[in-house]
């Protein structure tokens, strides 16, 4: 079984020009939220900061989409993942991060974990390590041509992941049939964090409407 959905630059020609114009919005925000969490300013300046920031949601709720980014390119026969909570250039709560990957499947990310990921003091939260190594297990799965969703993911901590600067390492490790086992790891300055293996299965709607057949 070989997939292969179409890539966002060949079959999105707008995508630069839009990525632009919101690519500075969501790198703002994002240090919004960052400073939510470590800004020391007094009372009044917080205030003043909030009465601006509700200026600015006036202004960008004017006009709302009808459905998510994700939905909308889907049927228009694009991918635009740009809400993506890992990688999405849309989308503040993203890091973001930028994931190269090979044909092989094999895929690498350098990224930056601030405050706002904070789980026990100084360590990135637990949920947000599996977000990513999830993450780029499906770009793994993705780059070797078998898309698929997350059917089990399994994690082993093997020390906190500090805040900072990461790297995130993923290939694919077998095939059987419509499943595909692949394995991640989470990389900090003292080695690595956590280890995860996914196996990601294309699902029977698409393997059908797709005209696969099981198990090839
Ligand atoms: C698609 C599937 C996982 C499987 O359904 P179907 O296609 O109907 O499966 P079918 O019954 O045809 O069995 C075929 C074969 O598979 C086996 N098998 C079955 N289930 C499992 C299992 N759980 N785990 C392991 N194996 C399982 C089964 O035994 C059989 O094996 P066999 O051939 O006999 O050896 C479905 O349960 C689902 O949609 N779950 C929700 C997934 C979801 O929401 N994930 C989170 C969102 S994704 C995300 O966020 C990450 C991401 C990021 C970026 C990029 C990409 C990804």
């Amino acid at each position: 079984m070989t997939v292969h959905f179409p890539e966002d630059a060949a079959s999105d020609p707008g995508a630069a020009e839009d990525a632009a114009t919101w690519r500075p919005l969501a790198e703002a925000a994002r240090e919004l939220v960052d400073l939510c969490v470590m800004s020391d300013v007094d009372a009044e300046e917080v205030r003043a900061a909030q009465a601006d920031i509700e200026a600015a949601v006036a202004r960008l709720r004017k006009v709302r989409r009808a459905q998510t980014m994700g939905m909308e390119y889907l049927a228009a026969g694009r991918r635009r993942p740009w809400g993506n909570p890992v990688i999405g250039l849309r989308n503040p709560i993203a890091p973001p991060l930028v994931v190269h990957s090979d044909p092989s499947g094999r895929v690498e990310s350098d990224f930056h974990c601030g405050a706002a990921y904070e789980g026990p003091p100084g360590l990135v939260h637990g949920g947000m390590v599996a977000l990513i190594l999830d993450q780029i297990l499906g770009h793994a799965v993705g780059a070797a041509g078998r898309p698929g969703m997350t059917g089990t993911l399994t994690l082993v901590y093997r020390r906190g992941t500090p805040l900072g600067d990461l790297r995130a390492e993923a290939w694919v490790d077998r095939e059987d049939g419509v499943k595909t086992w692949a394995k991640a790891r989470m990389i900090g300055p003292q080695g690595v964090t956590c280890e995860a293996e996914g196996v990601f299965i294309l699902p029977r709607a698409v393997r059908e409407r797709l005209g696969l057949p099981d198990g090839n």
